[in-house]
């Protein structure tokens, strides 16, 4: 056996005589993964022909299933397991080899049984363990599967029927997507349909919403943690997103929110298709289609430094512009229907309809919330309301009658002269407060609703005093 320490604290040749008489069979291999040594009931129990030495191969060539190199990886036993060899079924102890110096240098494993029919009871639970994981993990591939397709994309518009096209256009790329549009507009459910009609239809979506998650974390969300990277970090820590996405699309939600240093590894991960988890040096590929979507300004971000110039580039390879709702208002009697329909599907309680006057009502409002504000009217009107239709008087209670039309003049703030920057000013306070009133407050979802960040949004409060 090849001697994995610096010093020869034992008689190597007794070691090793002892070693090929234990158990079933016994097997060790270096730090890369190569057997350096295997008694003969193992070479036998594995049916290699007498003239094979499978010393030199990668541990994983003789045994497709062997953990032995995660032993070599992790430092840590494995005390008991069951491991599938061909049509067989081995009892198996595997523990890491150091040298004089501590270092992991390499891995033996032992077969305690080459008949597991004495375990047969731990067998039966073991098998049912196992089914109930794969179940558990069938049902969350599904999850992870894209819920919407094209056909859930619900419109009238030539504008829209125009994305859709470019939709199924970019899907038959592997390139990264750049999906841009204000807020409530329906970039999710286009980024969702994008994967459904994409080759990686069958792999996993996975959705990162960036400007959810606390800096401090984004990182480890991504990339994952290798286990005992840092104290705390749990040998079961959950894979990150890139290893989740596999074979799939990940999803990059208000991408600009996305700070420059992690915007610097995802470059690298998208020039040259892998990357590392945290703490760990092993590279893994990465294997993800990426779609990403914005309602910031990233031309406006990118000239003030706060974007990646390259990082930009990258992403911007396929762009598609969804319009917002006021420039396609012949989508919102559809949309309203649909609306409708799904809040009576939700509650089990019978359809809602709209005479034209409500119709007229909604196609009136300019929507700055876009789809997801009209949504959420139609379903305030439907809870406000018990009647089976609803009357225009409730919608117009819910929405002002602000719709910019060729024949409705905007309305602009009152203007008692001043000069340029002060009328501006004038009309982003009002905007604001507007934003204000229909969020409720939310300062979260006001940010979102006028398309600036959470800073810009308290900066702007402060200047205007209306904190
Ligand atoms: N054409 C459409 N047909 C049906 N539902 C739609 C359509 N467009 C948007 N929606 C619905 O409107 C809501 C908002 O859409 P979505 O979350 O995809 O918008 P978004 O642009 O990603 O928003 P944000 O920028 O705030 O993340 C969702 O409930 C979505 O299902």
């Amino acid at each position: 056996m090849a001697d994995v320490g610096a010093g020869k604290p034992f008689d190597t040749a007794m070691l090793e005589s002892l070693l090929e008489e234990m158990g079933d069979g016994a097997i060790a291999i270096d730090a890369d993964g190569v057997i350096i040594w295997i008694n003969k009931n193992y070479h036998k129990l594995l049916g290699i022909s007498p003239d094979v030495d499978p010393r030199g191969w990668d541990i994983e060539r003789l045994i497709p299933e062997s953990r032995m190199k995660e032993v070599v990886r992790t430092g840590r036993s494995i005390l008991i397991d069951i491991m599938n060899f061909d049509d067989q079924q081995f009892v198996v102890s595997r523990f890491p080899l150091k040298n004089a110096a501590g270092e992991i240098a390499g891995a033996i494993g032992f077969v305690l049984f080459d008949k597991v029919e004495p375990l047969a009871p731990l067998m039966e639970k073991f098998k049912v363990l196992g089914k109930r994981l794969s179940l558990a993990e069938q049902k969350l591939a599904e999850a992870r599967k894209a819920k919407y397709s094209l056909a859930n994309i619900v419109n009238r518009s030539p504008k829209v029927d125009k994305v859709k096209e470019q939709i199924r256009a970019v899907a038959q790329h592997d390139s990264p997507v750049l999906l841009r549009g204000e807020t409530g507009t329906g970039k999710e459910l286009f980024a969702h349909a994008i994967h459904s009609v994409s080759a990686r239809r069958n792999g996993p979506f996975v959705a990162v919403n960036v400007a959810a998650i606390p800096e401090a974390l984004l990182e480890a969300e991504f990339f994952g943690v290798a286990p005992g990277a840092y104290t705390g970090a749990s040998d079961r820590q959950p894979e990150g997103k890139l290893a989740l996405a596999r074979g799939g699309t990940l999803f990059l939600d208000e991408v600009g929110d996305m700070p420059l240093s992690l915007q610097a590894k995802l470059l690298r991960v998208l020039e040259e298709k892998e990357f590392e988890p945290v703490g760990s040096n092993t590279i893994q590929p990465a294997d993800v289609r990426i779609v990403a979507a914005t309602s910031l300004d990233l031309e406006q971000m990118v000239a003030k430094g706060t974007f990646r110039r390259d990082f930009y580039y990258r992403l911007n390879v396929l762009k598609i512009e969804i319009p917002p709702l006021r420039d396609r208002l012949e989508d919102v009697p559809v949309l309203a229907d649909f609306f409708l329909e799904e809040f009576a599907h939700r509650t089990g309680e019978p359809v809602r309809l709209m005479g034209d006057e409500a119709v007229q009502r909604l196609m009136r409002h300019s929507w700055p919330g876009n789809v997801r504000e009209l949504r959420n009217v139609i379903e305030r009107a439907c809870i406000l309301s018990k009647t089976p239709v609803l009357a225009a008087e409730t919608l117009g209670e819910l929405v002002p009658d602000t719709a910019v039309g060729p024949d409705q003049p905007i309305h602009l703030p009152s203007r008692k002269g001043g000069d340029l920057p002060a009328q501006i000013a004038a009309l982003e306070r009002q905007a604001i407060i507007e934003a204000l009133q229909l969020c409720g407050g939310h300062k979260a979802n006001v940010a979102k609703h006028l398309g600036i960040s959470r800073s810009q949004l308290y900066d702007k409060l402060k200047r205007y005093h209306l904190s």
